[in-house]
């Protein structure tokens, strides 16, 4: 069978990159097969153009993918790859997105040759404007770096990193860091409403100054600090407001300890 990629998972994050990868034409949707037990996430995937089967049991007995991406929970890993060994060792590369679970863990139910990457991409790859982070082990071949490269390019930004203990740090900051923001613009909806604003206002107003901001930011030449100096007046209103999220370092603290917590539940859903 001619498949060249299997997903398995079509939740929040398989069915994001899933749609960038057909969007864009980088894959035809005749060339994915997508493993999803949920009745209505398969209607999505079929809706999609791929053949959606629930389980290892409804893949083609002959199929041989070049990729199968792994886009279940941590949790459920170690008993989904065993349905997939008959892919080890060989030709297929294997890309998981699971948070914490390492590449030794894929070697350990697949076959120390397998070539795996780790993936963390972020939602917003759903608009093709993700952050993806890579780290590839050394049986991955260049044709098949490159072909996912240019899979996950369709998503977003890709970058790597050599050390695979870096992606505990990479999934607290881009992968878990769209819930951050969201929580932030909740927070700051809260406040505005606190503020006298109607609802609507209140959230059209802080949806777009966090987007326009976070655009500035990506592409201006100057750094973030140097544009938040550019709309804080001396005396103004936005020192005042500074003072507060600030002063004794109390945001920095706050974002510390996020981010910490995450990389550490990262370890942890690891081991
Ligand atoms: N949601 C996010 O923003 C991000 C998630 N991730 C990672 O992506 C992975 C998936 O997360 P989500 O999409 O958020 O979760 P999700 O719960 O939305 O999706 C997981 C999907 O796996 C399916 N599934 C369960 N058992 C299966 C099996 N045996 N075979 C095939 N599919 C099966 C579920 O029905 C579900 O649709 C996780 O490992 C997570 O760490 C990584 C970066 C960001
Ligand atoms: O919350 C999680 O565990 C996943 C990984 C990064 C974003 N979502």
């Amino acid at each position: 069978m001619t498949a060249k990629l299997v997903l398995v998972g079509c939740g929040h994050m398989g069915r994001a990159m899933l749609s960038g990868w057909i969007g864009s034409g980088r894959i035809a949707p005749t060339e994915v097969v997508v493993v999803e037990p949920n009745e209505d996430l398969r209607a999505k995937a079929a809706a999609l153009g791929c053949a959606a089967v629930a389980g290892t049991e409804g893949l083609p007995a002959d199929i041989f993918p070049k990729i199968v991406v792994i886009a279940v929970k941590p949790q459920a890993i170690r008993d989904v790859l065993a349905g997939y060994a008959r892919f080890g060792n060989g030709a297929t590369t294997f890309v998981s997105i699971a948070a914490g679970t390492s590449v030794a863990t894929f070697e350990s139910i697949l076959g120390e040759k397998t070539p795996v990457i780790r993936c963390m991409p972020n939602l917003p790859a759903a608009i093709g404007k993700g952050m993806m982070v890579v780290f590839a082990n050394g049986h991955v071949s260049d044709k098949a770096r490159d072909f996912v490269a240019g899979l996950l390019a369709a998503s977003g930004e890709v970058a790597s990193v050599d050390d695979e203990r870096l992606m505990d740090a990479v999934t607290a900051v881009s992968g878990s860091g769209p819930g951050y923001v969201f929580h932030f613009i909740e927070a700051l909806i809260a406040a505005a409403r606190t503020a006298g604003l109607p609802a609507e206002t209140a959230a059209r107003l802080a949806v777009q100054t966090v987007y326009g901001a976070a655009t500035m930011a990506a592409t201006s030449s100057e750094e973030p600090g140097v544009l938040r100096q550019q709309v804080t007046s001396h005396k103004g209103t936005t020192a005042a407001g500074l003072d507060v999220l600030m002063g004794d370092e109390a945001l920095t603290r706050l974002i510390t300890e996020t981010v910490d917590a995450a990389r550490r539940r990262s370890i942890e859903l690891g081991s």
